[in-house]
């Protein structure tokens, strides 16, 4: 028990926890920095039940495993790659937010509104869909960052899933509010997420 207390428990929960706090926190800033603050809901800060749940089973397999296995805690250079897919998929997706600006949407939007512009610049110019993309490699770093090997799997698995569902259903109705223009975007740009064409 008293790993939980140690100099690595300590340092890679409060780099879980940092990390999750920093991204729920900015989205809902930005999100009203955008929107205005009457447009904005708490669901803003992208904590639905499953994901709450998947992230509470994550801390259960590192405390689990960090009381019994010890060791595969110590891997630092695991960690801190980690570390560096927190950051890299954290600065994509805000990239992503402050490119796309009030085109950007929590939710996805099934009927234009004026201000809809389609967005190409920037790092829209290299994916299609940078805020997945960044969210994926977030989410699975956390879990690298952890040495948390189960819950590393089952995220991407699992994030990976979501967005290749929801990203065909996005597309559908940029394709009605852009036609050909959305249609030449998505045929010259890829989408950012592995094996999602
Ligand atoms: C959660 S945002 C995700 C945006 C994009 N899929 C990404 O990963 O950066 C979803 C909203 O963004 C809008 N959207 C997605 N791509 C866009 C683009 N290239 N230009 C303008 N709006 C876009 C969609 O219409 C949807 O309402």
């Amino acid at each position: 028990m008293t790993e939980i207390f140690s100099d690595t428990g300590f340092r890679q929960l409060t780099q879980m926890f940092s990390a999750i706090i920093f991204f729920h926190t900015s989205e809902y800033i930005l999100a009203i920095a955008y929107h205005g603050p009457s447009r904005v809901t708490l669901s803003s800060l992208l904590i639905t039940k499953h994901y709450a749940l998947a992230m509470l089973i994550s801390v259960l397999e590192y405390l689990i495993e960090i009381v019994l296995f010890p060791g595969l805690k110590q891997h630092w250079w695991i960690s801190n790659f980690g570390l560096m897919m927190i950051v890299l998929g954290e600065s994509v997706r805000k990239t992503a937010i402050i490119t796309a600006g009030r085109s950007f949407t929590h939710l996805i939007k099934i009927r234009r509104e004026e201000h809809h512009k389609l967005v190409t610049k920037g790092v829209y110019r290299i994916m299609r869909h940078p805020s997945y993309s960044g969210f994926l490699v977030w989410s699975v770093g956390t879990q690298v960052m952890l040495c948390n090997p189960i819950s590393a799997i089952a995220f991407a698995v699992v994030v990976w899933r979501f967005f290749a569902d929801r990203i065909p259903y996005e597309e559908h109705y940029l394709k009605q509010f852009f036609g050909s223009q959305y249609l030449d975007y998505a045929q010259k740009v890829p989408s950012g997420v592995p094996f999602v064409n």
